[in-house]
């Protein structure tokens, strides 16, 4: 998808003359311009016109993977849920979402769509077979304005069945302290470690705000058809997108933000529609401030240490 550069990044020679020289300046200037194209998101009006999705210079940049400033980690102790020796800081997203345990919860396989899921503990799928997999996605989904307050939507193009995993939610790797203020609802916080279920678990974001996949626009709904969920691909921990019942072609995703975002108590307001909608419910008066949060969900167990 968006990281198609292998493609583009073949170094344009310059062979001397200054007429190849001049060959060579148009050359970068249509590799800068594919390269931007390629991380937009485009999405269609309700009048059916193909926009692209602004930016103002923060995202929303298409990027089909993980990613991770090793600096960021520095001063973050290492996490409890490791074993000794694990590289630290992490230099890559796999070194601090690399799947831990004793018991190995269901690999993805190398494609989603089809729910393929792999249950060999020693197997050698990789995140790059992955990310190859599901780079396909606008075959399958499309980005659509609701025309309502829920902005941009992510729509199907086919047919799933419950309990198809449709995606994986990306973005930066960050840690939990270095998020301050509103993020619009583009948080997912996973543990670390173990993934035997633990309170104290120490976890990390995954922020899609400034770049991500199309998951990132899943709005919600107090009746989704779809939830988050951790699961591993290889040896390392994603967050996929799981239908939780059959879905029709055309039909809008969503998942439930939670309670602390559009709940009764929060001062956000929910534009799902659904008739258990909880606007229906919500006290008036009442509203507070609710968490940025999108969820946390808690996975299942797994093993084997830095593997990709
Ligand atoms: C993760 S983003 C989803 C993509 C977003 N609709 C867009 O256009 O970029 C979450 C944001 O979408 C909007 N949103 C999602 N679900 C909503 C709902 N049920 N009611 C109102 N706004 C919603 C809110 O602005 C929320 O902060």
């Amino acid at each position: 998808m968006g990281v198609s550069a292998t493609t583009h990044n073949k170094p344009v020679k310059p062979t001397g003359v200054t007429k190849r020289r001049s060959t060579l300046r148009r050359g970068s200037l249509r590799l800068r311009r594919t390269r931007s194209q390629n991380r937009q998101f485009h999405y269609t009006t309700p009048d059916g016109v193909t926009q692209v999705v602004k930016s103002n210079g923060t995202g929303p940049e298409l990027l089909n993977d993980y990613t991770l400033t090793p600096s960021e980690f520095l001063h973050e102790p290492y996490p409890s849920t490791f074993p000794p020796g694990g590289v630290w800081p992490p230099r890559k997203a796999s070194d601090i979402l690399c799947a831990l345990g004793t018991d190995y919860m269901d690999c993805v396989g190398s494609t989603c769509y089809t729910s393929r899921i792999c249950t060999d503990y020693a197997c050698t799928h990789t995140l790059s077979a992955w990310k190859a997999a599901t780079s396909d996605w606008e075959q399958h989904f499309e980005l659509r304005h609701t025309g309502s307050d829920r902005g941009i939507g992510v729509f199907t193009k086919r047919s799933f069945r419950r309990g198809d995993i449709l995606g994986w939610y990306a973005g930066e790797i960050k840690p939990l302290d270095s998020i301050i203020g509103t993020h619009g609802g583009y948080l997912m916080e996973i543990e670390l470690g173990d993934l035997t279920p633990r309170a104290d678990a120490p976890s990390v974001y995954i922020d899609a705000k400034k770049k991500g996949n199309w998951t990132r626009f899943i709005n919600h709904s107090c009746e989704a058809d779809c939830v988050f969920r951790i699961m591993r691909v290889g040896g390392v921990r994603v967050m996929v997108v799981e239908a939780v019942r059959d879905v029709r072609g055309g039909e809008e995703l969503s998942v439930d933000y939670g309670r602390e975002y559009y709940g009764v108590e929060t001062r956000l307001r929910c534009a799902c529609g659904a008739r258990g909608c909880v606007e229906r419910k919500r006290v008036r008066g009442k509203g507070k401030g609710g968490s940025e949060v999108v969820g946390r969900w808690w996975g299942g167990m797994v093993c084997g240490f830095g593997i990709e």
